[in-house]
């Protein structure tokens, strides 16, 4: 069911390897699916509201009903039929990404570099975003919260939500995901979804302003989008299928780690899981686990083709040493520790999307109720990019506020520098400040 990578010995050879590349990502990258999403972007930009139609029909639950924007009555009235048990889980994850997030707020920054020279480094929230909750396969009404939370707590003015509009739901998004709107006092939501849902954000679409910003996980198609629209518009990051690494060794619990590996490979085909072990004993019993475990599952089918897929394995490794090196190198999205001294193991990661520490820390739990946020970088992206947190809503920009004095203090530099670099202008900016300025006491 799961193939086995065997990187045990290639150190010895004296030859540097490549992990990056032994552990392969998913087939079907972001690249192979360009030209698909870059013409429903292009249908988008072009027809408006018209393509986004036809999209919602072809691939989701869409109506020939032209209002893509969800009622307000109709997101108030989901969270009165919400399940009491469901409502107090999203209200317990509420409160705890709140926590998070009120602590992880940036303030502004004043450097003074002499007496009237101060450097501000202040924070301003983005002015309007969109937001992304998935909805193709599973609702994913716990992505509402991992968006918006933040987005509120940063101070953003604005914020709109779509989502995929579902079949059996008359051509709106998922009840339960109206519902968390609605708790979170979210009422701009659209039944759109995938790449014509990011063109829409990018563009402004019908009902549907330009936004400055977009953030959210979702799936191939989702994230090229993100690819292609990017600088048009803002994105966190891309938060592409699913990834789970688990670093364990003979201290893991082999159907602990099974189910961890089940857990995020149920989510997409392409969805990858991959355990990285320096041992045979437990590398050959989590094998087993899967053959035990995944036959029980609910989605068998997603689940066999993503561990079967090229994107998931178990690597085994000479030692632990060499297992972080395969995990910094591959940066997974989710990185589990599962070893002896977990936590000194995880002080030495360097890339990943989020770690998760020791036997009582499974990606579901980041996933729902942690406290922290589950929309994280795949692809590899960890290693430039960060998880979505209050700082992705912020924008940050430099003030400069000098005296007179302040600039005659520095502006023999100014008009150094200005020279070295052929840009004699620069120079005179500073220079012209002090025309009156006796020629012999000019700066
Ligand atoms: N990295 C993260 O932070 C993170 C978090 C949660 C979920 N995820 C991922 O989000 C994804 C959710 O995927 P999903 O499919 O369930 O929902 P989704 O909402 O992301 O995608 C559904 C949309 O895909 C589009 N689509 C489907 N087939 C298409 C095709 N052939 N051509 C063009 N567009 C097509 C449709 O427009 C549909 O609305 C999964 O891959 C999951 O692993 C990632
Ligand atoms: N594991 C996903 C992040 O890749 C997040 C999620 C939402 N619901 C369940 N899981």
């Amino acid at each position: 069911m799961i193939r086995r990578i065997d990187l045990r010995g290639v150190l010895a050879s004296g030859t540097p390897v490549d992990y990056r590349a032994a552990v392969p990502r998913a087939d079907f990258d972001v690249e192979a699916a360009i030209p698909a999403v870059h013409d429903i972007c292009e249908a988008v930009r072009t027809r408006g509201l018209e393509a986004i139609l036809e999209l919602n029909a072809r691939f989701d639950g869409g109506t020939a009903d032209d209002d893509i924007r969800v009622p307000a009555a109709t997101i108030s009235a989901a969270l009165e039929t919400l399940d009491p048990d469901i409502r107090a889980g999203l209200e317990e994850s509420i409160r705890r990404l709140r926590a998070t997030c009120a602590r992880e707020l940036e303030h502004d920054v004043t450097t003074e570099l002499g007496p009237g020279a101060t450097v501000t480094h202040r924070k301003i929230p983005v002015d309007r975003v969109g937001l992304y909750v998935p909805g193709g396969l599973a609702p994913l009404v716990s992505s509402v919260l991992m968006n918006v939370v933040p987005a509120q707590t940063a101070g953003v003015g604005s914020i709109a939500l779509a989502s995929p509009p579902q079949r059996d739901h008359g051509g709106l998004p998922h009840p339960t995901i109206l519902a968390a709107c609605a708790l979170l006092g979210i009422d701009e939501v659209y039944a759109v979804g995938g790449a014509q849902a990011i063109a829409m954000f990018a563009h402004g679409t019908g009902p549907c302003r330009r936004v400055d910003l977009v953030t959210g996980p979702g799936n191939i198609y989702v994230v090229t989008a993100k690819r292609i629209l990017k600088g048009l518009v803002g994105i966190d990051s891309e938060a592409g299928p699913t990834e789970i690494v688990v670093l364990a060794d003979d201290t893991a619990v082999p159907a602990h780690v099974a189910a961890d590996l089940v857990s995020q490979a149920e989510h997409d085909p392409l969805a990858a899981a991959v355990l990285v072990t320096p041992s045979e004993t437990l590398a050959a019993a989590v094998a087993a686990e899967l053959e035990v475990q995944v036959p029980a599952t609910k989605h068998v089918e997603r689940i066999r083709t993503a561990l079967a897929g090229a994107q998931s394995g178990v690597v085994l490794v000479d030692d632990l040493e060499q297992g972080l090196d395969v995990v910094n190198a591959y940066g997974a999205e989710h990185l589990e520790i599962q070893t002896a001294d977990a936590a000194a193991w995880a002080a030495r990661v360097r890339n990943a999307g989020a770690i998760f520490v020791g036997p009582h820390a499974p990606v579901s739990l980041g996933d729902y109720c942690a406290g922290s946020n589950h929309v994280l970088p795949t692809g590899g992206c960890a290693c430039h990019s960060s998880g979505l947190s209050v700082r992705a809503f912020l924008k940050s920009v430099h003030v400069v506020d000098y005296s007179r004095e302040a600039l005659a203090e520095v502006a023999d530099h100014v008009v150094t520098l200005a020279e070295a670099e052929d840009l004699p202008g620069h120079g005179q900016a500073v220079r012209v400040r002090f025309a009156d300025v006796a020629a012999d006491e000019q700066p």
